[in-house]
């Protein structure tokens, strides 16, 4: 944890803050009266294997209002008109900013998009403790994400380990090699590789080509972050990689689901 970008280190410094805080209203134990009433999980992994296995690809269509790297990326923002678009447009999954402090996110915009259509939905947040893994599946989502660089290794096998009790897919991500052979420590169905390098927020989908050498056939790889055009989605798939994970080329654009088909067509 000592090479972890800075950015990677201030949020994580706020999520424990932000757990802290959460204890103290509401427990574990409320979280697990909520989840004993929660509607089942739609299966995250699952979608995108039966895009991938009708030879289609698998888009993970993110719902995210602003970002660190780009502030604001969209004024007219409705989770659940987006999320409808993103479905009538083909998208497998969705993602969902549930971070408030650096993107603006909200767990009532995963509620909201969830409602609005039959998609699975991953919580994409900094998840560091295993409250906000009861919160995931309290407020609905179908998955996590667990960032490698932002957890030591035993916090990142807990946290898989308790995801998987409480039903939810976990998307691994990682950004470097090193990150990528403790993530594969995990018996793992899904793997994201990040584009972005969060020390400078440079995108570069040559990370995603350097690291597939090392990943075990049976893994799903998921390309992350700084996929813009149609050339980029068709290099990746020159390299077998079919499924992705894409937000600001759609945030961007006034209908979202339009601008995942065109992307992918
Ligand atoms: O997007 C950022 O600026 C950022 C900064 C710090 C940590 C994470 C960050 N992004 C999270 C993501 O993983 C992206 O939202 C996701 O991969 C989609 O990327 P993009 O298509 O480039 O919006």
């Amino acid at each position: 944890m000592s090479d972890t970008p800075d950015v990677l280190k201030k949020i994580v410094a706020r999520k424990h803050q932000e757990v802290a805080e959460r204890l103290e209203r509401f427990s574990i134990d409320d979280l697990k009266q909520q989840i004993a009433q929660a509607s089942p999980v739609r299966g995250f992994v699952k979608s995108i294997k039966k895009k991938l296995s009708n030879g289609e690809t698998a888009v993970i269509a993110e719902v995210k209002k602003a970002s660190p790297s780009k502030g604001l990326l969209r004024e007219n923002f409705n989770p659940a008109e987006i999320a409808a678009s993103y479905e009538a447009g083909g998208a497998a999954c969705l993602s969902v900013l549930t971070d408030k402090d650096f993107f603006q996110g909200s767990e009532a915009y995963l509620k909201q998009a969830r409602t609005a259509c039959k998609l699975p939905v991953i919580r994409k947040d900094f998840i560091v403790d295993p409250y906000q893994v009861y919160e995931a599946r309290a407020i609905g989502a179908d998955c996590i994400l667990l960032i490698v660089a932002a957890l030591d290794d035993e916090t990142l096998q807990g946290l898989y380990q308790l995801a998987g009790e409480l039903g939810l897919d976990v998307l691994v991500e990682v950004h470097d090699a090193d990150e990528l052979e403790r993530a594969l420590r995990l018996d793992l169905a899904l793997i994201g590789i990040n584009n972005r390098d969060l020390r400078t927020f440079d995108t570069s989908l040559k990370t995603t080509v350097d690291l597939l050498e090392h990943i075990p056939d049976g893994v799903i790889v998921v390309s992350e972050s700084g996929l813009h055009k149609p050339e980029d989605i068709s290099m990746l798939k020159e390299h077998q990689v079919h499924t992705f994970l894409i937000g600001e080329a759609f945030m961007r654009c006034d209908d979202p689901g339009e601008a995942l088909k065109r992307l992918i067509a």
